[in-house]
């Protein structure tokens, strides 16, 4: 097992590899012990199937559970709201803690949750995904308006990200796709040798759990190396948001959980790298398509349809059309698209979708 620090709020570790939950009782009992209650906000299908070895890891500590829908739908205000009504019924306070259990939607709410109640308690990333070697790390936390995804929220850091890659192994396929998307775009703004090792696997199945944390480690290392320069999101934190500006719009607009978040940064990083010029666009699309990700959806939404929803994005000011853009691999900038030349481009891009899909 690994730890790896990240120096952002007050500086935590990120405590990654199998049975990394033994850390509870090794490294964290003094905060256990400060806790008058301990709350475990958890998706319902990871509560299903891990948490019985969450609880154990907490022994002698008793936790309180409260699950969540499974997945994006757990993003909502009447979810956020129940999970106050159940830490408040529980009789929580301040010197409460709480665990988030799942994978980035569960951490993304019960984030949230914990920034808000009472005006902060401390909590603990608990995450189950792939995809949550991202969202676990750096402290954003939100739920989704029908306006646009990840409109409401905070950064608040967790006191620790206990990631034990036990877990994983209970995920579907496309939920490894999901996150390796992710991986892919820390790969993108970081490294191009890394990019190319990861445009090799023509099927995640081939990885084995060795190469699997090798890549998890180095995402997180790019992503705590972003939010140490800039956790709140000045300026160089948005090059994490590489594909976002298209995949966000997509979500909103099929609705939320219809496609998965890393399916739709795929394409959205697809549009960008596009955009952008970039040399590895068609490596990319084919590497899309042999792993499986959906590039049929950008063939049934027209421009029209997310347009509304980009210029809304939190990149933006006044209308505007903004995107990480991807020159060349580990060099992104922020920029501003004119509104004709994304619509040009975002066609393109359907026609060479429509190109690979035949
Ligand atoms: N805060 C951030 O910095 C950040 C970064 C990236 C993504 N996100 C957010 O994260 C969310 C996506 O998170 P995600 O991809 O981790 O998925 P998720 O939390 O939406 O879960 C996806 C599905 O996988 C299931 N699941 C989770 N762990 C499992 C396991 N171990 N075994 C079997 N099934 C399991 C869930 O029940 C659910 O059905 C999006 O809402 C996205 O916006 C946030
Ligand atoms: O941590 C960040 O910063 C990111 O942008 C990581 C993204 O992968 C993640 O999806 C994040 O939730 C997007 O943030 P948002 O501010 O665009 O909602
Ligand atoms: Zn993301």
């Amino acid at each position: 097992m690994k730890a790896l620090r990240v120096e952002a709020g007050k500086p935590y570790s990120v405590h990654i590899g199998p049975g990394a939950v033994d850390v509870f009782s090794a490294e964290y009992q003094e905060l256990l012990n400060a806790a008058d209650r301990i709350a475990v906000i958890a998706d319902e299908t990871v509560a299903s199937l891990h948490l019985r070895r969450l609880l154990s890891s907490l022994k002698p500590h008793e936790a309180s559970v409260f699950t969540v829908p499974a997945g994006e739908a757990a993003k909502s205000a009447e979810v956020f709201m129940s999970c106050h009504s159940f830490l408040l019924e529980q009789g929580c306070s301040r010197k409460s803690l709480l665990l988030a259990f799942g994978g980035g939607a569960t951490g993304d709410v019960a984030g949230f949750v914990a920034s808000t109640f009472m005006r902060g308690i401390p909590f603990i990333q608990v995450p189950t995904t792939i995809l949550a070697h991202d969202s676990a790390v750096g402290g954003k936390t939100a739920i989704n308006h029908p306006l646009g995804k990840n409109m409401i929220g905070t950064f608040y850091q967790p006191e620790a990200v206990i990631y034990d890659l036990d877990f994983l192994h209970t995920l579907p396929a496309h939920e490894i796709r999901s996150g390796m998307a992710e991986v892919a775009k820390h790969a993108f703004i970081s490294n191009e040798q890394w990019l190319e090792e990861i445009l090799a696997i023509r099927s995640f199945a081939e990885m084995d759990d060795e190469q699997l944390m090798g890549h998890l480690e180095k995402g997180i290392a790019v992503k705590a190396a972003i939010v140490e320069e800039d956790e709140f999101e000045g300026g160089v934190r948005k090059y994490l948001n590489f594909g976002h500006t298209l995949a966000h719009a997509i979500e909103a607009h099929l609705g939320y959980g219809k496609i998965t978040h890393g399916e739709a940064v795929a394409l959205g990083m697809g549009y960008a790298l596009l955009l952008s010029g970039h040399p590895k666009f068609e490596d990319f699309l084919s590497w899309c398509q042999s792993n499986g990700y959906p590039l049929h959806h950008l063939e049934e939404i027209p421009f029209e349809q997310v347009l509304g929803f980009m210029k809304k994005d939190k990149k933006s000011s006044g209308g505007t059309l903004n995107f990480v853009l991807l020159q060349e691999t580990g060099v992104p900038n922020f920029d501003m698209v004119e509104e004709e030349r994304a619509r040009i481009v975002y066609e393109e891009f359907r026609l060479k979708i429509r190109e690979v899909l035949v």
